[in-house]
């Protein structure tokens, strides 16, 4: 079988996002880089693969995914079902709880901050409007409140076994690691515990190494 293409560059946490559920899920992939200066992402071929022109998109087979927490369920079904909890009717719903989460609470307060400290400096040279970055942190915080709540019952989001909910924060939180304001963890005891435990799986150690801004 020939190994799984996952489009996109892996400065974008979004992308790597997928690379912590293939890393962990296994079976073979490979990433396919595009270069968004020439517009790739925008190309009559990768519209094919993703309808709206963005990254990440995966390729198996005949099979063309987008939305990286789709394509994150396609590999745990495909590799790793476990990660989904599907045999069980009550784990499983709240792995969907805390993958919804994530992707409707705690990234859109994340993502403000991590376009102000990190792509506009980055791409466009300008400072981050602290402005922004205050707003969204305090956005953040209270997400962390339930988070610590939810952390102090059991070990991982969705019960006392990792899940793709889990996974799918990694990406994110270590371009959060390469800001300022990694400490905002510091006041939530058992969410650095958790991360902590997330950032020495080997999968994660994988996205950082891909996330190395350029030198
Ligand atoms: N909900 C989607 C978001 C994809 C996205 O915004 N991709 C960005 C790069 S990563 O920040 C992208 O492709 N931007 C280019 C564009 O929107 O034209 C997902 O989770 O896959």
């Amino acid at each position: 079988m020939a190994p799984m293409k996952l489009y996109g560059s892996t400065l974008s946490w979004n992308v790597t996002r997928c690379v912590s559920v293939l890393e962990e899920a296994g079976g073979e992939y490979e990433i396919v880089p595009l270069d968004f200066s020439k517009g790739e992402h925008k190309s009559p071929d990768h519209l094919s693969r993703n309808p709206f022109g963005q990254v990440p998109a995966l390729q198996d087979g005949d099979l063309c995914l987008w939305e990286s927490r789709a394509i994150c369920k396609y590999v745990c079904r495909k590799n790793k079902p476990e990660l989904l909890k599907e045999g069980d009717l009550k784990e499983s719903a709240m792995v969907d709880v805390w993958l919804e989460v994530e992707s409707n609470q705690y990234t859109p307060a994340l993502n403000p901050i991590l376009f102000q400290c990190l792509i506009r400096p980055m791409m466009f040279g300008a400072p981050p409007d602290q402005k922004v970055v205050e707003e969204n942190l305090e956005k953040l915080k209270k997400v962390l409140e339930v988070y610590e709540a939810r952390l102090t019952k059991c070990k991982y989001l969705a019960g006392d076994y990792i899940s793709v909910a889990d996974l799918s924060h990694v990406a994110g939180t270590v371009c959060l690691g390469a800001t300022p304001h990694a400490s905002v963890f510091d006041a939530y005891p058992h969410v650095k515990a958790w991360w902590t435990d997330l950032m020495a799986r080997p999968s994660s150690q994988k996205v950082a190494s891909l996330m190395k801004p350029p030198a």
